[in-house]
């Protein structure tokens, strides 16, 4: 089932391309940067990746974010995601990268977009992979730093399709930054957000009717709301789901429990995504492997599902 699977065209419509960053290629960077790491090995690093929630995983996605330093670094971890999308049959991504979380570290805006973009567009040309890339905010700092990014990022309007929303949910709603996507949108882009991730459903509805998302990235708990359910059936609103993130950071306890195939056979427009496959024990290939294994997902739902991933596209 697994090379069956693997075989499937597919897009990637919720990928951190920071979150794609491997243990392997951390501690070189590390070491091509000089920069001392608090893990002795690669085995120590790994061995650290059990979470019980959202924000630990993030403090130590943060942390391991630290070794990129350079353009080149940058390059080198979207390259090797590209490499993996060609073994799984990925033929168009829409990766996340997170500016602020290397422009606060002193990172220049444009080091990590040249690095990032440039990989994406060698990959176009010697992978066949197409892709439109997205910024996204961190939800968990000042709408105004959201503003200065948006504003470091207009110069580079064209190599960017969208903005999103991404960080610690709770505690910081979509509404928070209503204002910054209407300008985001006035300068041509569109937009996603993450919601209903660890957070209520009311973050969808605000996702939805104040940032006017074209894409709920996770959106599980949509469940919860049956007038929630309603809209997203009729409007084809896609989700991009992550059974993998949302079993290691607890949003289900087991696999079995996942609400994905059941929102599928609902009529909910869901894709299946990898979120931060370094950290989260597979990419997409995994994650639709991971749906067999515990959700006895069929060969016909995993046709729909990756059908799903290629009309969910924003180009
Ligand atoms: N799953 C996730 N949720 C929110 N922010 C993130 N940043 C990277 N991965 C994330
Ligand atoms: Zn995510």
């Amino acid at each position: 089932m697994y090379d069956w699977l693997n075989a499937l065209p597919k897009a990637e419509l919720h990928l951190h391309i920071e979150g794609s960053l491997e243990p392997e290629l951390l501690f070189a960077l590390a070491e091509r940067n000089k920069i001392a790491l608090p893990w002795n090995d690669v085995e120590a690093l790994r061995s650290a990746y059990a979470f019980n929630n959202l924000q630990e995983f993030l403090d130590l996605y943060y942390a391991g974010a630290n070794v990129l330093r350079h353009e080149q670094d940058f390059y080198d971890l979207t390259w090797a995601y590209l490499l993996k999308c060609k073994e799984q049959n990925v033929i168009h991504t829409e990766p996340f990268f997170d500016p602020q979380t290397h422009t606060d570290r002193g990172i220049p805006f444009e080091v990590v977009l040249r690095g990032i973009k440039q990989a994406l567009v060698d990959g176009e040309k010697q992978l066949g992979i197409s892709h439109g890339l997205i910024l996204s905010f961190l939800r968990h700092l000042p709408e105004e730093e959201a503003f200065k990014t948006l504003e470091q990022a207009m110069p580079f309007r064209d190599a960017f399709i969208a903005v999103g929303l991404d960080s610690s949910e709770m505690g910081h709603p979509p509404s928070k930054f209503q204002r910054v996507f209407d300008k985001a949108r006035s300068e041509g882009c569109l937009t996603v957000a993450h919601a209903g991730e660890e957070g209520p459903p009311e973050y969808i509805w605000e996702a939805l009717d104040l940032l006017k998302i074209q894409r709920i990235d996770h959106g599980v708990r949509a469940i919860e709301d049956e007038r929630l359910m309603q809209r997203i059936i009729d409007e084809q609103i896609p989700l991009t789901v992550c059974p993998l993130s949302n079993t290691k950071l607890c949003v289900f306890d087991d696999m079995r429990k996942h609400n994905i195939l059941q929102m599928l056979e609902r009529g909910v427009k869901v894709t299946v995504n990898s979120d931060d496959p370094a950290y989260f024990g597979g990419y997409v290939t995994e994650n639709f492997a991971a749906l067999h294994d515990s959700l006895g997902m069929t060969q016909e739902q995993a046709k729909r599902l990756a059908q799903n991933s290629l009309d969910a596209r924003l180009v």
